[in-house]
């Protein structure tokens, strides 16, 4: 997967040198390339922002230097880049958009400051770039830079060989199973006891159907403490007679 990134911060992007992420890249799995937007400007201040129309704090952000650097970037290729804007407005970003941008060849994404990018660059590119407007969360950031690193890093976790334990994807809480739509549980390792905690006997028992059925018992429960929305919307039948005693 091709991943291209268009900001005035390119060096926020550090992070994706390191840990999964930096192996993948190392590995040929995920080939990300970051631009200064900047480099699109013809001015000696090279100025990337201006005044809203209509008035309103703050600037928004010109649309030549986007046009012409999405221009450069995604060109005319035959098969153009996917168009991603984190905004708060956008909608929302979740496993199964993850997965599937998990499936794109190629991703330009396009985080704002300021108030946000002139929308006719949204208008211009919308089609052909199949834009797609998304929020990472119900509240608003200086920049789209950290939800572009949010969002790289739960596609690019879903790569096949990026992650060491493939398992570990298909059990993701989000992902579609037996666990789909539930949160993930408390999980433990050794020591069997630590500062008078003990882990709960039943996962050293080596009953695998007692243990998963525990699982989904837990999964279940903190499912309905933290995101009563999502424990409302499962299939009733989903649940076995053991979960409805919750
Ligand atoms: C067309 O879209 C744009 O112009 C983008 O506009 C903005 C405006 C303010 C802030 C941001 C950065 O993204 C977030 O704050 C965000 C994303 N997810 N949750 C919060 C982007």
């Amino acid at each position: 997967m091709r991943v291209d990134i268009i900001s005035i911060f390119p060096e926020y992007f550090a992070p994706l040198d390191v840990s999964l992420i930096g192996k993948a890249r190392q590995r040929g799995l995920l080939d990300v390339r970051l631009h200064q937007l900047r480099d699109w400007t013809h001015d000696v201040h090279r100025t990337v922002d201006d005044t809203p129309y209509g008035g309103g704090p703050g600037m928004v952000m010109k649309p030549e230097p986007w046009s012409e650097a999405i221009d450069a970037v995604a060109g005319s290729a035959p098969e153009p880049p996917r168009l991603v804007v984190p905004t708060p407005s956008g909608r929302p970003f979740t496993q199964e958009v993850a997965l599937a941008y998990a499936a794109e060849p190629w991703l330009l994404f396009a985080p704002a400051r300021y108030e946000g990018i002139d929308s006719r660059v949204m208008a211009e590119y919308g089609d052909r770039l199949r834009l797609d407007e998304v929020s990472i969360g119900d509240y608003v950031l200086a920049g789209g830079e950290a939800a572009v690193l949010v969002m790289v890093e739960a596609v690019a976790r879903l790569l096949p060989g990026v992650l060491g334990n493939a398992g570990s994807v298909t059990d993701d809480s989000f992902a579609p199973g037996a666990m789909a739509g539930l949160l993930e549980g408390p999980v433990y390792t050794k020591p069997p006891v630590w500062r008078g905690h003990e882990v709960p006997p039943i996962l050293l028992s080596g009953n695998h159907g007692a243990i998963a059925r525990w699982r989904r018992d837990q999964a279940l429960r903190r499912t309905v403490a933290n995101r009563p929305e999502l424990a409302a919307r499962l299939d009733p039948g989903t649940l076995d007679k053991r979960d409805r005693q919750v």
